[in-house]
């Protein structure tokens, strides 16, 4: 591959609806889009998913730029590129910023399968040619507010509800929610907002028949979570915690989840991304793709690794029109009957739509290889 230029772009987006979790409140997106662009012509896109405010992960939106400017695309020039696979192996001198480096390169991977002319999904590995969807409901301002919803949400097809909780928001509401909707697929995601002494408050939740709870304890724990997980009926699902194969590793070696949420950008990129799920096929740990409130783009690359075959879950991956009046991607990625088609065309088989990526862009910069 050859890789002539990288351009990134900084663009903000309103969200339809204001997304609130135990962390904090997003009620618009700051992005940054990288485009790679080859000698031959072709552009292969990506976009990070770190949010304004550290309180996810350690990353931001500006960190990310510099991490982007100053290190890892000086890295990435350096020699080139013959499979996307080598990107991630040359940045591992920087420690951690993984949402940083899965942007790079997640824009080689597009690049690089579209110089082979085949969907991105496919140059994964991928098999399957439709994902199950899911929907992250946030917290609300009203019990009456979450179930009138989720009953949208239903109608609408989704497969399975999550149910954001915190402290105060938690066991009466998924109470409610099971009381009405008796069948359905449903799962909590707490983003860290307990710790193991609420163990017997948690263990309330075993009456719901959930599927899974998401990342109940800090964002940096496993040794905690497999304590809780040895007391939980419930399956535990790390999202937080899992930054790397060896965190996976050390998770499943210790019991600290039976499911894993997988997010391209947390684990630095889609090559760390197969080798988890590789290691997620050998110890028959189910996984779902996770989500960051993406734009088109990103949504594009979840769709992509999803299709690999050991996402049995229904991930977090909802249309455009779930976030946005106006998506950066046509056409715009749209769910049938709780599914969505992977495209077939090249790359992340969505093309970004560079009238509406200039609209939404505040600054951007080019770098020559
Ligand atoms: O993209 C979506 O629809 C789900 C969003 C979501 O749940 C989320 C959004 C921002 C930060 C963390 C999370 C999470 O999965 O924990
Ligand atoms: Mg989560």
């Amino acid at each position: 591959m050859e890789i002539k230029s990288i351009i990134l772009r900084h663009i903000k987006m309103d969200l339809l609806t204001p997304f609130t979790t135990s962390v904090g409140t997003e009620v618009d997106k700051d992005i940054i889009l990288v485009e790679a662009k080859s000698k031959s012509g072709l552009s292969g896109w990506a976009e990070s998913v770190a949010i304004t405010q550290p309180i996810y992960n350690e990353e931001t939106v500006k960190t990310n730029w510099h991490m982007m400017s100053d290190h890892l695309i000086p890295l990435l020039f350096q020699e080139s590129v013959k499979h996307p696979d080598e990107v991630s192996e040359r940045f591992r001198s920087i420690r951690g910023n993984f949402n940083a480096k899965a942007a790079i390169e997640g824009a080689v991977w597009d690049l690089y399968a579209k110089e082979q002319n085949i969907p991105l999904a496919e140059a994964l590995g991928g098999v399957k040619d439709k994902i199950e969807v899911g929907v992250s409901v946030g917290i609300q301002y009203s019990q009456a507010a979450i179930l009138k919803q989720i009953e949208g949400y239903l109608e609408e097809g989704y497969k399975r509800i999550k149910v954001k909780i915190k402290p105060g928001w938690d066991v009466e509401i998924l109470r409610a929610v099971r009381k009405e909707f008796p069948d359905i697929q449903l799962m909590a995601d707490a983003n860290c907002a307990y710790t193991l002494k609420d163990i017997e408050y948690l263990k309330q939740l075993d009456d719901f028949g959930l599927t899974m709870i998401e990342q109940p304890l800090d964002h940096d724990d496993i040794v905690d979570h497999a304590k809780l997980q040895a007391q939980l009926n419930t399956p535990i699902c790390l999202d937080e915690s899992i930054h790397t194969y060896e965190d996976a590793r050390k998770a499943i070696e210790l019991g600290s989840c039976r499911i894993i949420n997988l997010k391209i950008g947390r684990v630095g990129g889609l090559t760390e991304s197969k080798k988890i799920h590789n290691l997620c096929v050998e110890h028959d740990i189910p996984m779902w793709c996770g989500g960051m409130l993406e734009a088109g783009i990103g949504r594009a690359h979840n769709i992509a690794i999803t299709t690999l075959s050991n996402f049995t879950l229904p991930g977090d991956t909802a249309p455009s029109s779930h976030y946005w009046a106006q998506d950066i991607i046509d056409p715009e990625v749209v769910m049938e009957n709780g599914y969505i088609y992977v495209p077939e065309s090249s790359g992340i088989g969505y093309e970004p739509n560079r009238e509406r990526i200039e609209d939404v862009t505040l600054f951007s910069r080019v770098f020559h290889s």
